[in-house]
């Protein structure tokens, strides 16, 4: 019988983190006409031109920051989406925990730094730390308990005041809608989406329980955080391009004068030596 090579196929976990991570379109916000962040449809024409040219922007890592009172649930949206898995019994984050995912967007390697914060006060000093330079903040409340929504703008407070020179994308996110009938779901997000506006953050309503909206919600953010990157890197190479124009037309000034000087002296020359031309 003839020996046949068998190639082993990819396990479905890996075919089915590449979907989730490989973006050709923006993912389209939760409610679009509530999103402060962008209502388009999909990523900007010229920004899909800019990434067409052969020289591929390096862009750094994006940090994102999860933040909220204590059990909301920020550490079940992170491992629901990197891990696809989801843990009943509550262990408490110490500090904070890291996870990366990396995503293929537009062709271009782009890195998530996700930083799960500890909710628990006696580590907010910790926390507090991990804050700085944070690309995207993720406000965290649980759709069951209404004081965690009031806590909102305070987490958020306290996380920008870490990040007052930059202008991180906001989130505010709703966990364990799994809990609530459809009533409650309503009437939580209508007062969630009116703290949203205040803060000028886009709202998600998400269960990591049963998965709801939550690759959708890492699509969105990804994709979004992408744009402002790429938007960024282009701005800087224009800034640099501008100096180094200014430079050049600088050195050629300079140059000018020195022809200028040489001109005049040798029609000196000319006169003194007595040449009519
Ligand atoms: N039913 C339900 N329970 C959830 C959901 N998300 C989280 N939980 C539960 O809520 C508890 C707290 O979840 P965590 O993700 O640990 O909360 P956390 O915000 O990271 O908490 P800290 O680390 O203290 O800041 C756990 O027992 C989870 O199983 C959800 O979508 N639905």
């Amino acid at each position: 019988m003839p020996h046949r090579l068998r190639v082993p196929a990819p396990p479905p976990s890996m075919k089915l983190q590449d979907l989730r991570t490989h973006l050709r379109h923006l993912p389209l916000a939760y409610s679009p006409e509530q999103s402060p962040l962008s209502r388009e449809k999909d990523f900007h024409a010229q920004l899909r031109y800019q990434l067409e040219m052969p020289r591929k922007p390096k862009l750094r890592p994006c940090k994102v920051i999860f933040v909220g009172d204590c059990s909301v649930g920020k550490t079940a949206i992170v491992n629901r989406f990197c891990y696809d898995k989801f843990q009943s019994n509550y262990k408490a984050t110490i500090g904070v925990d890291f996870e990366l995912e990396n995503f293929n967007i537009l062709g271009h390697n782009f890195s998530l730094e996700m930083w799960d914060t500890a909710g628990q006060e006696r580590f907010k000093c910790i926390a507090g730390a991990y804050y700085r330079n944070a690309n995207v903040i993720v406000v965290t409340y649980d759709m069951s308990k209404r004081d965690s929504l009031d806590s909102a703008k305070k987490w958020l407070a306290s996380a920008l005041n870490y990040n007052t020179s930059t202008r991180p994308l906001i989130f505010l996110v709703g966990t364990k809608s799994d809990l609530l009938t459809k009533e409650e779901f309503m009437r939580m997000e209508r007062l969630a989406i009116t703290v949203a506006n205040d803060i000028q953050a886009e709202y998600w309503s998400l269960s990591a329980r049963s998965g709801f909206k939550v690759t959708e919600f890492f699509q969105r953010l990804a994709g979004l955080a992408f744009e402002t990157a790429v938007r960024q890197h282009l701005e800087t190479l224009k800034n640099f391009a501008q100096t180094e124009q200014l430079a050049a037309h600088q050195t050629s000034e300079k140059s000018q004068t020195f022809d200028l000087r040489n001109y005049f002296k040798s029609r000196l020359y000319r006169q003194k030596s007595g040449c009519a031309c």
